[in-house]
């Protein structure tokens, strides 16, 4: 890619298209748009949009994203929009033969019983976990359509697994977000307006691995700028945590010094889910900012916003 090469960052204000913009701001002719200017479950109007902006590379960061609240409330929603936002996107750029697509699937979307830590090969391979299997059957879908388009166009498109993410810019919607925002969001009320207790769903033993958008972004780079396989690949660190154990780090961060209480009414989700990151690490991607230094920078960011009267939550 070189200053002159057209990106479209579909869903560049998102947590990633939001980092993967920081990565490349400055080396690349950036193509952008909101949903409110482009409904990217319009396929017409994506194919126009696209014609327009003839992009080489495409970049599809944008999706409807959320925890598994979100996708137990409306798991229609998350099949149905997905579905219809990536075929956009992707017909049109095949029909414009837009030769550099990169396709984000999910950890989330492997099987509930994966071996770990959790390889490439193991998509497909068994169950999906139920929180969230509408939403993994279209990111499959997403995978697939990669795979075919490169077999039948012989377009060199790829796609990206990543591990769960957070950072700036992250959705930190009380309900609909991930465990981590959510998190983040809880403590700081609970300081800001002196409770004594903040309730964290499920039993707290489930395991995640959190890679910060910053480092997922430089990923996506390394993948662009040097990886062609239809095989999707893994982004994480390869580590985890409990989500009891991330509950603490974001109270010692947050300076919350009440009591945390696990509401096991709420559902646990996959058990645990770690990543087998060799394949991306042998090209010279590592992940550079430490859990605990990632939490204190989205704290951080988080009150900042809040005191800015920034938009949060999507
Ligand atoms: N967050 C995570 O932990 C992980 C995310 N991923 C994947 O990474 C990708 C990005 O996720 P993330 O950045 O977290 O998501 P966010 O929710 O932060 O951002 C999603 C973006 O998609 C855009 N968008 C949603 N619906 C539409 C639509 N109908 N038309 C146009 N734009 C739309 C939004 O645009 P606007 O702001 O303009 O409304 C938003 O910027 C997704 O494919 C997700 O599955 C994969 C693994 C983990
Ligand atoms: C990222 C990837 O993976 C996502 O799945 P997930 O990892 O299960 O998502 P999660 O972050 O919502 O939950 C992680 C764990 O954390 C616990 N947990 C505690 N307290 C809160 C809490 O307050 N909110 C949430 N959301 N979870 C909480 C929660 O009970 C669960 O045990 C997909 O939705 C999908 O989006 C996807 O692509």
């Amino acid at each position: 890619m070189s200053r002159n090469t057209r990106v479209y960052v579909a869903g560049h204000r998102g947590l990633v298209g939001s980092a993967l913009c920081r990565a490349l701001r400055g080396r690349v002719e950036l193509v952008t748009a909101t949903s409110a200017e482009l409904d990217l479950r319009d396929a017409a109007a994506t194919a126009a949009f696209l014609d327009r902006h003839r992009p080489e590379v495409v970049v599809v960061a944008a999706a409807r994203v959320g925890g598994i609240g979100a996708n137990a409330a409306a798991p229609v929603d998350f099949l149905s929009d997905n579905l219809r936002i990536q075929l956009s996107i992707m017909d049109a750029a095949r029909a414009l033969r837009v030769p550099r697509l990169l396709f984000l699937g999910s950890s989330c979307i492997y099987p509930r019983q994966a071996r770990l830590p959790i390889r490439e090969e193991e998509l497909m391979t068994g169950p999906l976990e139920p929180t969230n299997s509408a939403y993994a059957v279209a990111k499959i879908a997403g995978v697939e359509q990669v795979r075919a388009v490169r077999a039948q166009h012989g377009l060199a498109w790829i796609s990206a697994m990543p591990t769960n993410l957070y950072g700036p810019g992250d959705n930190f919607h009380p309900t609909r977000s991930h465990v981590l925002p959510a998190l983040v969001r809880r403590f700081h009320e609970a300081v800001r307006e002196g409770h004594g207790e903040v309730v964290v769903w499920g039993t707290g033993a489930p395991r995640r691995e959190f890679l910060h958008s910053d480092d997922a972004a430089a990923a996506l780079v390394t993948l662009l700028e040097s990886y062609d396989d239809p095989d999707p690949i893994n982004v994480g660190t390869g580590r985890d945590i409990s989500i009891a154990g991330l509950a603490r780090l974001i109270a010692d961060a947050s300076g919350f010094r009440g009591r945390v209480r696990f509401d096991d009414a709420k559902p646990d989700g996959t058990p645990r889910k770690v990543l087998d990151v060799s394949r991306i690490t042998a090209l010279g991607w590592r992940p550079a900012i430490a859990l605990r230094e990632g939490i204190a920078a989205t704290c951080a960011w988080y009150r900042d916003a809040v005191a800015a009267d920034l938009a949060v939550a999507r």
